[in-house]
C-alpha cells in the first residue's frame, strides 16, 4: 500500500516572483514528476540544486498546490482539503526540516518546543504533555533534563534530534526529511540517520528523504528518484541505482560522491566545516559545466501565449532560453549523439521497477 502518491506534478512559478525579470513568462520548477512511496519505506529523492526538491516537497506537504497533477499522501490530497480537514490531516504528515538553528524556537524551551504540537492540535496524550516530552526526548537520544533546556545550549545534533521528537509528537505516517543532516558535521550525520532508521523501524514511518547527496541517501533509501532541471531522470531500487546507474547524470552524482567527501576531509576537522564543504562541493561542480538554457512547452492554461516557459537549470545557469528541443542534460552529457538534441527522451521503464528518462539509458556506465 502507498503511502504517498504523486502523479504528473507540475509546478510554475512567474519568472517576475522567481526573481527573473519583469514581464510575463514561466519558470517551470518541477516539469511532470511521478512516483510512489510504500507504507513504512524511504524514497530518497536527490538532485543537485535549484532542480525542484523543496518545491515538490512543499506540494506534498500542502503548503503549495501544484499547477498541474495531484499527490495523495495519507489517503488526501491536501490541495483539495479545506482548513479544518488540512489541520487534520498535518497530524499525519510532519516535516524534519535543514537546518536546525532555524528550525526551533529560540526563547522556548525544549521541553514546550515538543510540547508544542499538541497545543496547536488541542491534544492531551496519555500521561499528559509533559512526561510524554520527556519520553520522547529519551527516544531520540535526549537526556530528560534537556527540556528545560533553550535550543542555543544544544548542539548542532541534539536540536536535530529535537526536530524529530517534535515531528513525531503527533504520531505521523509520513515525514518528509528536507535535508535533515546537510547542516550537520560528518561523524553527527551518521548518529542522526542511525536515529531516523531505527525509529522507522520502531513505528513504521514512511519517509519522503530529500538531499542533494546520493552519498547521505544510499544509507536511507528503498527507493531512490534522481531529479534534474524539474524532471525525474531515473528511479528505482536504490541497490539497483547505486549499482548499476542507468541515466549519465546518476553517474556524475555517484562518481562525485568521493570528491565531496575528500573535500571535507581536506578542511581537516570532519566538522560543520566539512559537511559544508560537500554541499558546496554538489552545488559547484555542475555549475562549473556551462549548461545551455531551455524552452519547455508551457502547460495549456499556466501562461499566457507565447511567454517563455524556463526550466530551473536554465535559469540557475542564467542562459538565454534558447533551445527549444532534446534532452537538457545534454550539453553535459559524455553519451549525447544527435538524437538528445532532437528528442527530449520520456521517462521509459528500462527494466521492472527501474526508470530512466535517456535514450541511452542501457549504456550507461
Ligand atoms: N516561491 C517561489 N517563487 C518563484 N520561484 C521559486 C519559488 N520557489 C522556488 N523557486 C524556483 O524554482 C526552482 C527550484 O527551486 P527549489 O528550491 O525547489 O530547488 P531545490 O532543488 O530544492 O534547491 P535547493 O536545494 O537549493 O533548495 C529554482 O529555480 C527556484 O528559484
Amino acid at each position: 500500500m502507498s503511502t504517498l502518491r504523486v502523479d504528473e506534478v507540475v509546478k510554475e512559478y512567474p519568472l517576475r516572483a522567481a526573481g527573473l525579470g519583469r514581464g510575463g513568462g514561466t519558470l517551470r520548477a518541477v516539469a511532470g514528476v511521478s512516483f510512489e512511496v510504500a507504507e513504512g519505506t524511504t524514497f530518497g529523492l536527490v538532485g543537485e540544486s535549484g532542480c525542484g526538491k523543496s518545491t515538490l516537497s512543499r506540494i506534498v506537504l500542502g503548503l503549495d498546490a501544484p499547477t498541474a497533477g495531484r499527490v495523495e499522501a495519507c489517503g488526501q490530497d491536501p490541495a483539495t482539503l479545506g482548513r479544518a480537514a488540512l489541520k487534520a490531516w498535518r497530524r499525519d504528515v510532519q516535516i524534519v526540516a535543514q537546518d536546525p538553528a532555524g528550525a526551533l524556537p529560540a526563547r522556548m524551551r525544549v521541553g514546550r518546543i515538543v510540547e508544542e504540537p499538541w497545543r496547536v492540535h488541542r491534544l492531551t496524550p496519555k500521561g499528559g504533555r509533559a512526561a510524554r516530552a520527556a519520553e520522547l526526548l529519551a527516544q531520540v537520544g535526549l537526556p530528560r533534563r534537556h527540556a528545560e533546556a533553550f535550543p542555543h545550549e544544544l548542539s548542532g545534533g541534539q536540536r536535530q534530534r529535537v526536530v524529530i521528537a517534535r515531528a513525531l509528537a503527533l504520531e505521523p505516517r509520513l515525514v518528509v526529511c528536507d535535508e535533515p543532516v546537510s547542516a550537520l558535521d560528518v561523524s553527527v550525520q551518521a548518529q542522526v540517520l542511525e536515529l531516523l532508521r531505527g525509529l522507522q523501524a520502531e513505528r513504521g514511518l514512511t519517509y519522503l528523504f530529500i538531499s542533494h547527496d546520493l552519498g547521505v541517501v544510499k544509507h536511507m533509501a528503498d527507493e531512490v528518484g534522481v531529479m534534474y532541471r524539474g524532471a525525474m531522470v531515473e528511479r528505482g531500487p536504490a541497490a539497483e541505482v547505486y549499482a548499476r546507474p542507468r541515466h549519465p547524470y546518476t553517474r556524475e552524482l555517484l562518481d562525485a560522491i568521493p570528491s565531496i567527501r575528500q573535500a571535507g576531509r581536506r578542511r581537516g576537522s570532519g566538522g560543520a566545516d566539512a559537511a559544508a564543504a560537500g554541499h558546496a562541493a554538489a552545488a559547484a561542480a555542475p555549475a562549473a559545466v556551462a549548461a545551455p538554457a531551455r524552452g519547455g512547452r508551457p502547460a495549456p492554461d499556466a501562461a499566457p501565449a507565447g511567454a517563455p516557459v524556463l526550466d530551473a537549470a536554465a535559469v540557475v545557469a542564467q542562459a538565454p532560453a534558447a533551445v527549444e528541443r532534446g534532452c537538457p542534460y545534454r550539453a553535459r552529457c559524455p553519451l549525447a549523439v544527435e538524437r538528445c538534441a532532437a528528442e527530449a527522451p520520456l521517462p521509459r521503464e528500462v527494466q521492472p521497477g527501474r526508470w530512466s528518462a535517456c535514450h541511452r539509458a542501457e549504456e550507461v556506465r
